[in-house]
């Protein structure tokens, strides 16, 4: 339209025109200050995610030291027990490292309170290393009633608690931080795609500009407006890139979020295929996550198609996981991994593997096949971004696993603690009441379980502990819970239970907990009994704490009735 509209060459304003001249650099510069806007920003958005990396890695740097002083204990307590000098291993192998974990975080340290905080966990830790070292010295030369005489006075009881609270304040302080870093993550990318999308529009403005200039002076600048188209599709390309990379952390971080949200790997399943095909245009492939037993990795999710993943890659199959980087095979060129669903990959295709490695830890692999040509290596560069955030992401599900597994349970006996009992209780009477069905709670408590450790010590109290705990595990439904009440005390709920199957349920256990046969080392440990207290809801309560009281009741007629019974409420 403009050069078929165009007045006269020699009416119009020529490119010498020095105010034409003017007018194209002002709207140069701002067109180049808008473009430049969305990279500044996408600095921005590089710095936190990096930023939340770091805040991980310190999260899982304090679980390991607390692991660690956990391992120590372990081998203490083992070699206690048994007197076997292989017990020590966990317990040398973390004292070794102990010093190197706990120098790690204090260099990671930025404040002054967390450097307090870790000056208080080193000060603790060095009391409860003193502590397993005297007693497993005192093990190895006074034999086991001494060093279970220092076990007993509990003061690695104390500065092991003390420890764990410490260090579950620095997580809890890491976790709210991170959250923040989320929340400023979020809105520096929405800066990001607005400004990506202001750059876009001014490029349009400046290629209209150019154009109508060039079509202008053509026959007087033909090589000027040469120039001009190319600044224009210059400026257009760069815009382009800018706004792709902008979408593409946009969809990186909705990836990290979603995956945030997961409770468990396998959920990964629905997750990853809505973002991989957005990451990756133009790709399909498979993510492998590795067993708990680490001999093979397990296909987690798919994407673009069934593709004829194999369900398991061995270690050993896969060119990525044994170089520990990225590997690329075309279809005439490059070795071949064997577990690669088209192997070799058809002309126009490359098969990807990059490992995903996260604090040096392979925890699995993502295996992708992308078109071959020009853009291949950019693939590759954002296959292996993709990889590390996918790694991050499941270090985070492998860790809140840990986290919440440890929130719910008794360490000891590893059944339920009290504070899930109390949410358990309060939960199936809802759906009781809803449900119109019956519900049971029985409590138990050990018979005469003071002279037990009197006489044994508390290391054999525990070891009958660990033992009962098992026998409930063994003796309920999937569908109840066995918790420990607290000390000796252990209580059951069973949903849609009656009086009848509930007594029959206890008897079981009762049955089970007296044929117990328990040693100490050589010491054959006495016959363990215990005592159990039934009710049912609504007939002996009808709310939490007239239910408990109810069992409670019972449980204090069958310590009267004799101990070793199971007596229903009144
Ligand atoms: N070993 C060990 N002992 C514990 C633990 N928690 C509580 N106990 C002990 O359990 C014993 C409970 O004793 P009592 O409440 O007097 O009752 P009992 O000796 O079982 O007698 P009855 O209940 O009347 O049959 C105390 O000696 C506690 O120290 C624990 O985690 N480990």
């Amino acid at each position: 339209m403009l050069v078929t509209d165009n007045p006269p060459a020699e009416h119009a304003p020529a490119m010498g025109d020095p105010g034409l001249r003017w007018l194209a650099a002002v709207i140069l510069v701002i067109v180049a200050c808008l473009a430049a806007l969305p990279f500044v920003s996408s600095r921005e958005a590089d710095s936190t995610m990096t930023a939340l990396k770091d805040v991980a890695d310190k999260s899982r740097a304090y679980d390991r030291l607390l692991g660690l002083l956990k391992d120590a204990e372990t081998g203490q307590r083992g070699y206690i027990i048994t007197g076997d000098a292989a017990f020590l291993a966990p317990y040398d192998n973390a004292t070794l490292e102990f010093p190197d974990a706990l120098r790690a975080l204090v260099a990671l340290a930025e404040t002054a309170a967390e450097r307090a905080a870790l000056g208080e966990i080193e000060r603790l830790s060095r009391l409860k290393l003193d502590e397993l070292a005297d007693t497993v010295a005192l093990r190895r030369e006074r034999g086991p009633d001494a060093a279970a005489a220092v076990v007993r006075d509990r003061r690695g009881k104390i500065y092991m608690d003390r420890l764990r609270v410490l260090v579950g304040e620095q997580i809890d302080t890491l976790e709210r931080r991170r959250h923040a870093l989320r929340d400023r993550l979020r809105t520096t990318l929405g800066y990001n795609t607005v400004l990506g999308i202001a750059a876009s529009v001014a490029s349009a403005l400046v290629i209209g500009i150019a154009l109508y200039v060039a079509t202008r002076t053509l026959r007087e600048r033909a090589q000027g407006a040469a120039q001009a188209h190319q600044l224009a599709e210059a400026q257009a390309e760069q815009a382009r890139q800018s706004q792709a990379r902008s979408q593409r952390l946009a969809d990186t971080a909705q990836m990290l979020q979603a995956m945030d949200s997961l409770t468990g790997a396998e959920e990964l399943r629905e997750v990853l295929p809505a973002f991989l095909p957005r990451l990756l245009p133009g790709s399909a492939g498979a993510v492998y996550l590795y067993r708990n037993s680490r001999d093979f990795l397990q296909r987690a999710a798919t994407w673009g198609g069934d593709g004829g993943h194999p369900d398991l890659v061995g270690a050993d199959q896969c060119w990525g996981l044994r170089f520990g980087r990225v590997h690329a095979a075309g279809s005439g060129d490059g070795m071949h991994c064997a577990h690669c669903a088209a192997t070799p990959p058809p002309e126009n295709r490359t098969n990807l593997c990059v490992p995903m490695i996260s604090q040096g830890e392979v925890l699995g692999l993502l295996v992708a096949s992308v078109p071959a040509g020009p853009d291949a290596a950019m693939d590759q560069a954002a296959a292996t971004a993709i990889s590390e955030q996918l790694a991050l992401g499941t270090s985070n599900i492998n860790l809140r696993e840990v986290l919440r597994r440890q929130s719910t349970t008794d360490e000891l006996t590893g059944l339920y603690n009290r504070r899930w009992f109390d949410e358990t209780l309060r939960r199936e009477l809802f759906r009781a009441e809803r449900k119109r069905a019956a519900l049971a709670v029985v409590m138990i408590d050990l018979d005469r379980f003071k002279h037990m450790n009197d006489t044994y010590g508390h290391e054999a109290g525990d070891l009958v502990l660990r033992a009962v705990g098992q026998c409930l595990r063994d003796g309920v439904r999937r569908s109840d819970v066995a918790c420990r009440y607290g000390g000796e005390e252990l209580v059951l709920v069973l949903p849609e239970c009656d009086g009848a199957a509930a007594v029959r349920c206890a008897e079981t256990i009762r049955t089970a907990i007296e044929a117990l046969s328990l040693r100490q080392g050589d010491v054959l440990l006495p016959a363990v009994t215990a005592s159990f207290g039934v009710a049912v809801w609504p007939a002996h309560g009808d709310d939490a704490a007239t239910l408990l009281q109810s069992a409670d009741r019972a449980l204090y007629a069958a310590k009267h009735g004799g101990r070793n019974r199971v007596c229903m409420a009144a």
